[in-house]
């Protein structure tokens, strides 16, 4: 198979690059790429952003989000983990088949002298913990078919930086499925290096070297750059394009309890309600109007709710504690 360089490890245009290459690149046989992300969480085509991710980690943490255009659950990627994506030319979407892809990635595994198992839906497993996840997309006679493979993930910032299934947010999204997952390193041979294994999987899969490396042009790389630019680093795809939801959450302060209930749509607030024993000086509707439109960010509804200090809407519950309100995922209790 052909191999195609993705040339950098900006997860925004490695997801552009995915997506144009599926519509553009048109190859008469399979090509393939491994490439890498810094810290990202992908998400799915039909996720919901804002209930997959937890915002404080992955801002402290400069990891960044991106919308992809195949279906499936929420990832993390690092340098830890490799990427491995094919293009193939297929005759219609219903001859598409997970197995297809999934066991020449085993058997390039195998090759290493790793192990794995092919889950019943489609993972790569080690010792029953996820080493892989794969997803699709077809367009046009052509179908993308992606995955990961964890080498040496930071499974600890894995788990910081994608939501537990959370209640708190109610809409039809494709929800992930959660895995224990494991790390392929700790089973490989031993001196095995990632720079090694990137290399050897690359050799597996190109006939041992004999297939050339498909060269992309400046023109070709110029248009992927600006899909990245124009889309897939937007916050309007990667956050706004969420199916529809309804957000709930309840937080209890010593100025008092409030329940808040949003209807949240293309990321933009559209209802919202609070209702619980805080003391307001002034009623709370008279500002209801400025947070309908705005988007659900953390620096949209502070700066709405600044503008409001003075009505002291929410009697003794300050700014900070309102912003929990809207954004931490867990009860939240302070002041005890
Ligand atoms: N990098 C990585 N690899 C494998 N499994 C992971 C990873 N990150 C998280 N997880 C685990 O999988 C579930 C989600 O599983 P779920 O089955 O819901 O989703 C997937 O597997 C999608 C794979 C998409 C692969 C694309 C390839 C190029 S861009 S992203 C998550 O909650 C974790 O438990």
């Amino acid at each position: 198979m052909q191999f195609i360089n993705y040339f950098n490890q900006d997860a925004y245009t490695n997801i552009a690059m995915d997506a144009w290459l599926l519509k553009n690149l048109k190859p008469e046989k399979p090509v393939f790429s491994l490439w890498q992300n810094k810290k990202a969480v992908i998400i799915g085509e039909n996720q919901n952003t804002f209930a997959e991710v937890n915002p404080e980690y992955i801002t402290e943490q400069n990891v960044q989000v991106v919308r992809r255009v195949s279906g499936g659950g929420a990832v993390y990627h690092d340098l830890g983990n490799i990427c491995f994506t094919f293009f193939v030319p297929v005759a219609t979407s219903a001859s598409v088949d997970f197995h297809q892809f999934v066991k020449p990635m085993a058997d390039a595994l195998e090759s290493l002298g790793i192990h794995v198992d092919i889950s019943g839906r489609n993972d790569l497993e080690i010792d029953g913990k996820k080493v892989s996840g794969n997803a699709q997309r077809y367009a046009g006679g052509y179908l993308m078919h992606h995955g990961t493979l964890l080498w040496d993930t930071d499974v600890d910032a894995m788990v910081r930086s994608l939501n537990v299934a959370d209640e708190k947010f109610i809409s039809k999204a494709a929800k992930s499925v959660r895995s224990r997952v494991g790390n392929i390193k700790d089973y490989a041979p031993v001196g095995l290096t990632l720079d090694k294994f990137i290399e050897q999987l690359k050799y597996y899969l190109t006939d041992e070297g004999r297939d050339s490396e498909y060269k992309l042009t400046d023109a070709q790389k110029n248009s992927i750059l600006k899909l990245r630019d124009e889309k897939f680093s937007q916050w309007s795809w990667n956050y706004g394009k969420s199916p529809q939801f309804m957000y709930n959450n309840h937080a209890k302060y010593s100025g008092g309890a409030i329940d808040v209930q949003m209807d949240v749509d293309s990321g933009h607030i559209t209802d919202i309600n609070f209702t619980g024993d805080f003391l307001g000086v002034r009623d709370w509707r008279e500002m209801k109007s400025q947070l309908i439109g705005i988007p659900f960010t953390r620096e949209a509804v502070a700066e709405v709710l600044d503008k409001n200090k003075e009505g002291q809407y929410f009697g003794s519950v300050t700014n900070d504690e309102l912003l929990e309100t809207f954004f931490q995922k867990d009860e939240v209790v302070t002041n005890g």
